[in-house]
């Protein structure tokens, strides 16, 4: 991957293993696009790095976030690794559930299972 310019423009959550932000990214070509970032301090970053190598097993796995590498910062004096990922601007299904006050209807139901379903068999295609 090129090297990118990127910047943190909005916090979208926190996990076991970093701090997820939405950001706004651009290559040396002038092409912008989003990203979500998973940050965490360099010496705590062994599990976000296995995170990252996952990922990039499953790049052909079009229910799966989509790893798109990785940078290495300085902020604050000190070091952090940032996972970039695919954006999901819906956010996670228990967002999704959340919003739908704790419920989901039967078709998107059916919808999500298929897709969760055809995920999981891609990543056991994968071993
Ligand atoms: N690719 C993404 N696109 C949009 N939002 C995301 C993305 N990844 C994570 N998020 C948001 O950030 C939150 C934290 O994500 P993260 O992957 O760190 O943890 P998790 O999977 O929710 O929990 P855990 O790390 O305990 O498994 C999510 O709940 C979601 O709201």
């Amino acid at each position: 991957m090129d090297a990118i310019q990127w910047l943190k423009i909005k916090f979208l959550g926190r996990g076991s293993y970093g701090t997820v932000h939405l950001a706004q990214s651009r290559n040396w070509y002038g092409s912008s696009w989003l990203m979500a970032v998973k940050s965490v301090a360099f010496e705590r970053s062994s599990s976000l790095k296995k995170e990252a190598q996952i990922l990039q097993e499953f790049v052909d796995c079009p229910q799966v976030v989509r790893g798109l590498g990785f940078d290495v910062t300085l902020e604050g004096g000190l070091w952090f690794y940032n996972l970039f990922m695919e954006y999901a601007p819906g956010g996670t299904l228990h967002d999704l559930i959340q919003r739908s006050g704790g419920k989901l209807d039967e078709r998107d139901v059916q919808k999500f299972t298929r897709m969760i379903l055809k995920g999981l068999r891609c990543i056991h295609e994968k071993g």
